[in-house]
């Protein structure tokens, strides 16, 4: 006899795993309610992401400004943690699949992950702006009540840019796509205004970094926080990948973080 409790939310069990991303049958794919075939060769990568994640087409500006932001994430080199990692990993026989999911798993708040949370830090500006704030007001008293819980904000500050060379690119799209229409810039004033508080009265400036500018991308473009990070991941998987594969080319082994003529210090009696 079964004790399993009926699913109320389940009529029929091809509800099961109902979705209305895809549909799948024999000799048939569509995908967002657009067949397979009419896909092919006439939609863009960042046009399938758009589609797959809104269910609509995005307009070309839309489009362009996805691309813009999925280009400038791709990689940061071996000294991104990210990057690093996986090229380790490719050199301990665990698969190419599994050098890419490593560096992956590396991606979160405090580095490629930090947009989903940076979103959230220019909503608050925005949202009191709107309420009647300056905007300089809103970004001081956003930063005040969010420093209260740490001094880090999250898309602001990186280890070794002062001036990071993708965020004026990036951004000028945004600027680029407020003066077409395609978005209202109110996220990218909010990033701005949010720049000048943590540089005031310092030499060295808190910039904008590349998890915040795709960030500003993302919110633009009205896309949910947890995709700022998810969106990263898709486009960081690009260079995780090429740098895994370049990797697995060298044919080195077990390759640890530094050469093996430089050891790491020991602590005595910690
Ligand atoms: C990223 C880092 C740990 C860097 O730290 P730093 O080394 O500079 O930190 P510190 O030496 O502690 O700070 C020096 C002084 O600046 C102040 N200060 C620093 N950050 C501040 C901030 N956010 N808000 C206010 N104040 C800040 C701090 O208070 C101190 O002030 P003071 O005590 O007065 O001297 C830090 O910013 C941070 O956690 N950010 C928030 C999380 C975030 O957005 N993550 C994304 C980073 S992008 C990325 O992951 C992609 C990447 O670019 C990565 C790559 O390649 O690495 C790629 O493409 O792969």
């Amino acid at each position: 006899m079964s004790h399993a409790r009926p699913d109320p939310t389940v009529r029929d069990v091809s509800d099961w795993w109902s979705t209305s991303v895809s549909r799948i049958e024999p000799n048939r794919i569509e995908l967002r309610g657009r067949p397979v075939q009419d896909l092919i060769g006439s939609i863009s990568f960042a046009g399938i992401i758009w589609l797959m994640l809104r269910g609509e087409t995005a307009t070309p500006g839309q489009e362009r400004l996805l691309e813009a932001a999925l280009v400038s994430s791709v990689d940061h080199g071996p000294h991104a943690p990210s990057i690093a990692v996986a090229r380790m990993a490719a050199t301990c026989g665990i698969g190419l699949n599994n050098a890419v999911a490593t560096g992956v798993n590396l991606l979160g708040d405090v580095h490629g992950g930090a947009g989903e949370q940076c979103m959230a830090l220019l909503a608050d500006v925005r949202r009191l702006h709107q309420q009647g704030a300056g905007l300089a007001t809103a970004a001081e008293t956003t930063v005040g009540a969010w420093q209260a819980r740490s001094k880090y904000l999250p898309g602001f500050g990186h280890r070794f840019h002062s001036v990071d060379p993708r965020r004026d690119p990036l951004l000028g799209q945004v600027e680029q796509a407020v003066s077409d229409g395609v978005v209202d810039g109110s996220y990218l004033h909010a990033a701005q205004a949010i720049e000048r508080v943590l540089a005031a009265g310092r030499t060295r400036p808190v910039p904008i970094n590349i998890d915040g500018c795709t960030a500003v991308v993302y919110a633009e473009l009205g896309f949910p926080p947890p995709l700022a990070r998810g969106l990263f991941v898709l486009s960081r998987s690009v260079g995780i990948l090429a740098h895994a594969w370049e990797e697995t080319g060298q044919g080195r082994r077990n390759k640890g973080p530094m050469p093996p003529s430089i050891l790491p210090t020991f602590t005595e009696g910690a």
